[in-house]
């Protein structure tokens, strides 16, 4: 589980390590973690480090000391600075024999071919927008690497707010980004996580309880999530693996309940039926479709004997999914809402096993802001989802958030070619097998999310573009053995 600190957590862990006299060391180690990735990634060349005037700077001096004793020429173009660590990393800089000269845009515009630049002028405490003449210095750090000079960033590319999903202004695109203790939100979504590069996490000697406590979300691995795959014992018989129903279809949107029925029979449901107001294709012959002339009044009808274990609803089912919806939330039935039955008219009557599958469109239309605000923070956003409709509330996106009531998840993994319709039909199939199956909400949304994304890298492999839902969903069975370690069953069982 890798924990995710806003800016606001690091600098109460900052007074943690202060308060405990270990705050040198944690600048130590950050230090250390980014000269090994200098030389991991680049062992050859001059290197050129930036320091600005915080602590994100003390990295750097402390960077340019273990590449210079091990070997490397290595220099620094500093701001002058008040931070007490850094001033002290500056003057063990100087006892090895650093060099270290003012920094300027026309100094870094010099930087030869060969030669790693490191970004340590902005981390955490940066308040945008940029200020005094360091956007001259961030555009001279973009056109060096327009040269072809590599650039690896301290904590996160400058220029960036580590709350924030969109640069906020200029910023450093860099090729590596070594973060420190805990991800940020700006590594991990979007045009933001885009400027990173590759991003390496690099442990701070803290105890995990001291960040577990001030964590906004917490990143699973796929560790976390292997014990949670449902698995069949060797007596299952179809009527234990779930029975699920998917309700949605709409004249012009028939494709939409199919792709989810696909996505539960792959996510291990023993039956899965389609319900629905039109015809609907069929996409393999293992899926059960009823047309209903009157699917209001045959859904109010449903005896509870003839109820699923699961259900999604919504995926393609037009202007009636909100009624139809209501209806189905009274059984008090696990329940995926997604798609057309995402309407704000539903806050206050979800139930706490539901599922609702939000879209950033759909999250903007269910809290009534603009959609920049929900993509800006999404973090902030799945809290004030679930917050509004209770139950257990995903984010989709890449990553996905999963949210419930005082915690939250994102997702790993995927691939940009995801973004294409009937993407998420499938989840919300996938969402509704396991839940069938007997997962929890909670659990169900953070395996379905990552099952899904890992069937998404899978199917990229062969398709990276022109990715459809359909090659996503035949790639679940290989994904779910990937999560179990690539076996089909558990040791022992
Ligand atoms: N929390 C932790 O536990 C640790 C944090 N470390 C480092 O500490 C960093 C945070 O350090 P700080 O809080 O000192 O902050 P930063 O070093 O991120 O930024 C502060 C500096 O940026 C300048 N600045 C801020 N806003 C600006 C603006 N709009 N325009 C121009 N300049 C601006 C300030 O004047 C100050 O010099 C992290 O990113 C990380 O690199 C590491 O030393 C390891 C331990
Ligand atoms: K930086």
């Amino acid at each position: 589980m890798t924990p995710i600190l806003t800016p606001d957590g690091v600098r109460q862990l900052d007074a943690r390590l202060e308060r405990a006299r270990l705050l040198d060391l944690a600048m130590e180690d950050a230090g250390r973690a980014v000269a090994a990735e200098v030389q991991r990634h680049w062992p050859q060349g001059q290197v050129l480090l930036l320091a600005g005037g915080g602590a994100n700077g003390g990295d750097a001096f402390v960077a340019a000391r273990h590449l210079l004793t091990q070997g490397r020429a290595a220099r620094v173009l500093a701001r002058p600075s008040t931070h007490p660590l850094t001033r002290l990393n500056r003057r063990r800089w100087q006892a090895v024999g650093g060099d270290t000269r003012p920094l300027s845009a026309a100094a870094l515009s010099r930087a030869a071919r060969d030669t790693v630049l490191v970004d340590g002028l902005l981390g955490t405490g940066f308040r945008p927008p940029v200020r005094d003449t360091l956007a001259a210095v961030l555009e001279a750090v973009s056109a060096a690497r327009a040269r072809g000079v590599p650039v690896l960033a301290i904590d996160l590319p400058s220029g960036l707010d580590a709350t924030r999903a969109d640069p906020p202004g200029p910023s450093v695109q860099a090729d590596v980004t070594v973060t420190f203790a805990a991800l940020k939100p700006a590594l991990l979504f979007w045009e933001a996580a885009a400027r990173c590069g590759q991003v390496v996490l690099a442990p701070l000697t803290v105890p995990p309880d001291w960040l577990s406590d001030l964590e906004v979300a917490a990143q699973p691995d796929d560790a976390d999530l292997a014990p949670l795959l449902p698995v069949r014992s060797a007596g299952a018989h179809k009527g234990v693996a779930g029975r699920v129903w998917i309700v949605g279809g709409h004249a012009g949107t028939v494709g939409a309940p199919a792709l989810a029925g696909l996505g539960a029979l792959r996510a291990g449901a023993g039956l899965v039926t389609l319900h629905a107001a039109v015809d609907l294709p069929l996409v393999t012959p293992e899926l059960m479709i009823h047309r209903h002339a009157d699917l209001p009044a045959f859904l109010a009808g449903t005896a509870p004997d003839r109820r699923p274990d699961a259900l999604a609803l919504g995926m393609g089912l037009g202007p009636d999914a909100a009624s139809l919806a209501r209806e189905v939330l009274r059984w008090q039935v696990p329940t995926v809402l997604d798609a057309d039955a995402l309407q704000p008219e539903l806050s206050g009557h979800g139930h706490a096993a539901c599922l609702w599958t939000p879209h950033p469109g759909e999250a903007a239309r269910l809290l009534g802001l603009p959609t920049p605000d929900i993509t800006r923070d999404p973090i902030g956003a799945a809290r004030a989802l679930q917050e509004r409709l209770g139950g257990v509330v995903i984010l989709k996106g890449g990553p996905s958030v999963v949210a419930r009531a005082g915690e939250l998840s994102v997702s790993r993994g995927g691939h940009p070619g995801m973004a294409s319709a009937g993407m998420g039909d499938t989840l919300s199939g996938v969402l509704a097998a396991l839940l069938g199956q007997g997962l929890s909400t909670w659990d169900a949304a953070r395996v379905g999310v990552r099952l899904h994304a890992r069937a998404g890298e899978r199917a990229a492999e062969q398709f990276a573009y022109g990715l459809g839902a359909t090659d996503v969903a035949g790639e679940l069975g290989r994904a779910w053995m990937d999560l179990r370690g690539g076996s089909a069953h558990l040791p022992g069982v």
